[in-house]
This record gives structure tokens, C-alpha cells and sequence, in this order.
């Protein structure tokens, strides 16, 4: 080792002890042994690849602050990584990574060519990163029917990792229900608690490629001993360990690990884990020692929630009925109705025309291609079908259950108030009845209106939704 690169790696150490925890320090920079300088480059020389890729995955930023600190702005940094197999006298492979020159790469023997450190805009806050989306907090995320039990007890681990009986945590719903969100907003609620915890966001399919990469380098160990040391390990959309044996064991192993340090596990999934196919059963009864907790699609009120903060972190402002028209469309998933309110803003300010009902219904029409944004009778059928959770064909069969004919006669109130259908029309649309039942139905729901206060909260609830389809 020159004495020159290792008084240069001393002071960039004193830099780097500056900007990340104690515990970062003494696992990640320590081992580094500076191996030369030339003029104003200096190599490492870091113990394996996954080391490196971790280094680079976390501390880029960092680094090249000390790098820059030290040897100025020309300063470069090289790495050398140490490969255990098929090296024996683990001599260092030389890595080179001209700073900010992506395209070129230099390929000597036995060299590996890596990314060069990305020229990125340095970022105080994200010097210690822990894979963690900062906007992703509990303050900006709704809470509603749809989430309160996993939004509750993610804040119960938020405040006690490790503590709670929430061990491992498991959140699991559907595509673009917030699960993501959720979990990293538990992973920054203690990031930025009074405890220096070590956080770490996973995802499960960077995890299986992490563990491949440290088998191909034979750094297995380093693998294992890195994620054991973790104090609050949050690994998303597990679903992905399906059928990855070999990453399962590894996982079982680190699981136990923690589990049993009291450390903290937080995992996602798209399903229950009973549903989990091609997990090993010993990883699902563990899964189950903690909290099991779903999401479901936000009702209304908490779409419309979600718009109004969404535009209020994007400063902009959207009429009132705009808003409904929006969170009544779009039904399937946040992640869309993000979407098409993004797709509105855009269009207003290309355009730049105001936001409007009628530019509403343009974006939602080219971006739900089939939607239907008339009231017909079809959509009031299965809306009814759908609120009272009976059978879509029930309505149109002879079934006379008190339930079934209650939902069939809301619906022919609805179609006689929202379509311009004949009475007789209606009628054949319910089964081929004929138009005095539908004018029966009509008085009856009218008389249950005036005399049953829930039923008419229901009709009203149904109505507000045909109201904003046919503005
Ligand atoms: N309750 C909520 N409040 C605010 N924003 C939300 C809420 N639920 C979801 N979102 C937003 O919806 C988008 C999709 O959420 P996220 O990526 O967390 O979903 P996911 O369930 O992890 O999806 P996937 O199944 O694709 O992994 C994100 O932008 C997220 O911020």
C-alpha cells in the first residue's frame, strides 16, 4: 500500500465519518484498504462485489464528496475487488471506472467493467439511504376503511420495531394499492426517529439477484452477515421468492435471525400468505407469527382525499365536482387514478386550458378505453347488482327473494330517472316485464324513501354515483 493513498483514504475517511452513521462506518468503510495513487486517482480495494455494488448502490454520493474534498475536482475513484473463487491468491481485480464516462469502458484481463459513478447532484439527505422514497410518510398517506388496520399497526411497529407482537408485519392487496407507500412510510417514520436504527428497503427480486451475483462471486457469507446486521428489514412483494428455493432458505435463515434479535420484519405481498403458492410452508407459518393486515380499494371518500392531496403537494387546484367526477370513474386502483390526474393536469397545461368536466371525461375516455361514461340501463343494473351484492342476473330472473326484488325495483327507479328509456323498454330490460311493474316499482321505492331513512341513504349513495356520470 503507497503512503500516499493511504493518507488520502484517511482523509477522505474523516469526511465520510461525517456524513454516515457509526455502525455504516464501521461496516462499510473500514474494511477498505486503499491500494494506490496516480495522480489524482485512487483505488480501493474492497473485500467483494456485492461490497462494491453496495457501496455504490448507497454511498456514491458520499464518496465522491470525499473523493472531490480531497484529490479536487478531478479526483477519481477507482475500485479493486477481491474475488474469493477462482482467485486463490485473491489478488485484486483492477476496476477501473473513469468518473462521469459511462461509455468508456476498458476491459483488461480479468477485469470486470462496472458503472462509473453516476454524475448526480449531490443530496445531503441521501447520504445514509436506506432505499427509502422520502415522500413515501405516513403523512402523506389517506387513511380510509380500505387501510386502517395496516395503516394502524404499521404505526404500532413505527413506534416499537422489533417490540411489537407485529412480527414480521405482512401487508398484503392488490396492484397499486399503496402497500409500497405503507411500508417505506415505516421505514422513514424510524429512519427519523430518535433511534439510529439500520433501515433497509428491499425489493424481493433485487434480493434473489443479490443473493445469485453472491453465489456466482462466492461472497455468500457477505451476503448473510450484511442482511443479519439489518434492525428493520422491509422487503417487498415477497410473492417473487416463489419457487427460488435456494433464496427461500437463505431468506428462512436471515428471517430466523432477526427474528429472534428482535429485529424487525416488514414484508408485502400481493396475496394472503395461505394463497402464497411455491413458498416453503416452514417460511409461511412464520409469516404468520406476526400481523397479517390487507388493503383494499379506497372507497370515495378516501379517493377523493387522495386527489385533493395529491394536488395540494403538486400546488394545483381542481374544482370540486372535477374531483368526484375523478374519484368516481376511476375505481380499479390508486396507482391509476394517480395517473389519469396526471394525465389531466398535463393536458390543461400543454393546452393550456382551464380544468374542467368536459376535459375530465376526455383523459378518462382515451385512458380507459372502454369506460362508459353514459348512464345506461346496463350500468345501473350492475351498480345495483354490485351495492346490494346479489347476482347480476337475479335481477332479470323471476326470483321474488324480499332482497332480490327490492335491488331489481331500485334499479327500475333509476333507470326511469336516469335513461330516457320508454317505461315498456325498462320493463324488457328487467326479464320481459311489463311496464306497470315498472311504475310499481317506481311508487314503491318512492313510498320506502319517505318512510325508511336507511334506504333512502343507500338510494341517495347510488344516486350521487349515476349524478356524476351523466353531468
Ligand atoms: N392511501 C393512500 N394515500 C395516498 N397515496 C396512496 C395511497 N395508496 C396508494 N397511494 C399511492 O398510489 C401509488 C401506488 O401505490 P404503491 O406503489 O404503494 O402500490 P403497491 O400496492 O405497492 O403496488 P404494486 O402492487 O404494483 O407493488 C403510489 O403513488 C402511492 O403513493
Amino acid at each position: 500500500m503507497s503512503l500516499e493513498a493511504s493518507a488520502v483514504w484517511n482523509e477522505c475517511l474523516r469526511v465520510i465519518e461525517q456524513h454516515v452513521n457509526e455502525q455504516s462506518f464501521s461496516t462499510w468503510f473500514k474494511p477498505i484498504n486503499p491500494v494506490k495513487l496516480e495522480g489524482s486517482s485512487l483505488t480501493i480495494q474492497v473485500p467483494s462485489q456485492f461490497f462494491y455494488e453496495w457501496l455504490e448502490d448507497n454511498y456514491v454520493h458520499v464518496l465522491k464528496l470525499a473523493i472531490k474534498h480531497t484529490l479536487g475536482p478531478a479526483g477519481r475513484l477507482e475500485y479493486a475487488v477481491v474475488v474469493d473463487k477462482g482467485n486463490s491468491s485473491n489478488q485484486p481485480i483492477a476496476v477501473s471506472y473513469p468518473q462521469g464516462n459511462s461509455n468508456s469502458k476498458k476491459a483488461p484481463v480479468q477485469q470486470e467493467v462496472k458503472t462509473p459513478f453516476e454524475m448526480q447532484s449531490l443530496d445531503a439527505e441521501m447520504l445514509t439511504k436506506s432505499n427509502l422514497n422520502q415522500n413515501y410518510t405516513f403523512g402523506t398517506y389517506i387513511e380510509g376503511d380500505c387501510n386502517r388496520l395496516a395503516r394502524s399497526a404499521g404505526f404500532a411497529v413505527a413506534s416499537k420495531p422489533g417490540i411489537t407482537s407485529f412480527n414480521p408485519l405482512m401487508v398484503y392487496g392488490g396492484v397499486g394499492l399503496g402497500k409500497t407507500h405503507l411500508v417505506q412510510a415505516i421505514g422513514n417514520e424510524i429512519k427519523n426517529g430518535p433511534e439510529d436504527k439500520f433501515v433497509l428497503y428491499v425489493s424481493s427480486e433485487k434480493f434473489v439477484n443479490q443473493f445469485m451475483d453472491s453465489i456466482k462471486d462466492g461472497n455468500v457469507k457477505s451476503f448473510t452477515n450484511f442482511y443479519m446486521q439489518v434492525d428493520v428489514l422491509i422487503i417487498d412483494d415477497i410473492q417473487f421468492l416463489a419457487g427460488k428455493d435456494r433464496t427461500q432458505e437463505m431468506f428462512f435463515h436471515i428471517f430466523n435471525h432477526l427474528h429472534q434479535n428482535k429485529k424487525q420484519i416488514i414484508m408485502t405481498s400481493d396475496c394472503p400468505p395461505r394463497d402464497l403458492k411455491g413458498l416453503e410452508e416452514r417460511l409461511l407459518s412464520r409469516f404468520k407469527w406476526g400481523l397479517t393486515a390487507d388493503l383494499q380499494m379506497p372507497d370515495f371518500e378516501t379517493r377523493v382525499a387522495i386527489i385533493r392531496k395529491k394536488m395540494q403537494s403538486e400546488g394545483i387546484i381542481i374544482p370540486d365536482d372535477v374531483v368526484e367526477y375523478l374519484a368516481y370513474s376511476v375505481d380499479t386502483n390508486v396507482r391509476e387514478l394517480e395517473g389519469i390526474l396526471i394525465s389531466l393536469i398535463a393536458h390543461a397545461s400543454l393546452n393550456r386550458v382551464e380544468i374542467s368536466l368536459e376535459l375530465s371525461k376526455t383523459v378518462i375516455k382515451n385512458f380507459i378505453k372502454d369506460i362508459e361514461t353514459e348512464v345506461g340501463i346496463e350500468f345501473i343494473q350492475k351498480s345495483v347488482s354490485e351495492y346490494y351484492s346479489i347476482h347480476l342476473d337475479d335481477l332479470k330472473a323471476k326470483t321474488r327473494k324480499k332482497e332480490i326484488v327490492i335491488a331489481r325495483q331500485v334499479a327500475m327507479y333509476f333507470s326511469k330517472e336516469f335513461t330516457n328509456h320508454s317505461l315498456k323498454s325498462i320493463g324488457y330490460h328487467f326479464g320481459g316485464r311489463d311496464h306497470s311493474t315498472v311504475i310499481h316499482a317506481v311508487q314503491t321505492v318512492n313510498d320506502m324513501i319517505e318512510t325508511d331513512s336507511g334506504f333512502r341513504n343507500s338510494v341517495n349513495e347510488l344516486k350521487k354515483k349515476f349524478k356524476m356520470r351523466s353531468y
